[in-house]
């Protein structure tokens, strides 16, 4: 007689403890689980080694039991912020995960464009919902970002985290604010140029992230959009487009 197995978790790496970079918990210590895998196919994604199939052999399936095996080695037992990204890690099983972290103490924040909204995302601890401006080439699904917070069920802290570029972006990006006024709002500048993941290292464009920012900073003060923060990429300042940090 056979049960049905419990599901697998795709993931493409787990790493850490480092800062998280990005958004509302910027500056704290963290591991990532990034899963394998994902419904969007963003022009300027700077994880394509999460996404493209042509990196699919470098996704493991694990466990949960695996997974929280190597989280734990990495915290040294010690609880802290799980980060879960990708890809999508919203397509991917991580319920038991968040219920075996929080019997242990852990916490967790999950990453997602907002395209696939999961009963577990009340489990989590904070929900960053990054729906994709036109610079992405993606076009947002408004109902299913929608399903995502009655998914959550206002449990999470819930942010709105939205990477800008330019002009048409920014104009998104204050629509998806007004849509949602109960949402704190966090404006990334783009880091364009993503190296091909097989480059683990290679250089930024440092300058345009810097002017993008500070086009940034006059854009909402113009228009005195004073709920709205913007904040860079701490992990690509500080080691630029190197994996794993
Ligand atoms: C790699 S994604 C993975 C999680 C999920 N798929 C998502 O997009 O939210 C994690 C975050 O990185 C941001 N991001 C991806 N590429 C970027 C780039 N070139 N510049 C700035 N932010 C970027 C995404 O918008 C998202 O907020
Ligand atoms: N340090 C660090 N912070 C991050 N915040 C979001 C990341 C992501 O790729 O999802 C990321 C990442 O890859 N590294
Ligand atoms: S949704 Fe996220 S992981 Fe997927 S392609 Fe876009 S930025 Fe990359
Ligand atoms: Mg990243």
């Amino acid at each position: 007689m056979t049960g049905s197995r419990p599901a697998e978790i795709r993931v493409s790496e787990i790493f850490g403890p480092t800062i998280q970079g990005e958004g509302a918990l910027i500056g704290l210590p963290t591991v990532f689980v990034r899963t394998g895998g994902c419904d969007y196919r963003c022009s300027w994604c700077d994880s394509l080694h999460a996404v493209d199939s042509r990196y699919r052999d470098e996704w493991r399936p694990m466990s949960t039991e695996e997974v929280w095996q190597k989280v734990t080695s990495l915290s040294g037992g010690r609880p802290l912020m799980v980060s879960l990204s990708g890809g999508n890690p919203a397509i991917q099983p991580l319920g038991d995960l968040i219920a075996c972290g929080h019997a242990q103490g852990y916490r967790f924040a999950l990453e997602t464009q907002g395209s696939v909204a999961r009963d577990w995302f009340a489990d989590l601890d904070v929900l960053v919902l990054s729906p994709k401006p036109p610079s992405s080439g993606m076009e947002t699904d408004w109902d299913a970002l929608g399903d995502c917070l009655q998914a959550s069920a206002g449990k999470p802290q819930t942010i709105l985290k939205i990477v800008v570029f330019d002009e048409a972006d920014y104009s998104y990006a204050r629509h998806a604010a007004a849509r949602y006024p109960q949402l704190p709002v966090y404006l990334q500048p783009g880091n364009h140029t993503p190296p091909p993941p097989e480059e683990h290292d290679a250089p930024i464009d440092i300058e345009g992230v810097t002017e993008r920012m500070r086009w940034l900073v006059e854009r909402i003060t113009e228009d005195r959009w004073f709920e709205a923060r913007v904040l860079p990429q701490l992990h690509v300042l500080l080691w630029g487009n190197k994996r794993g940090v």
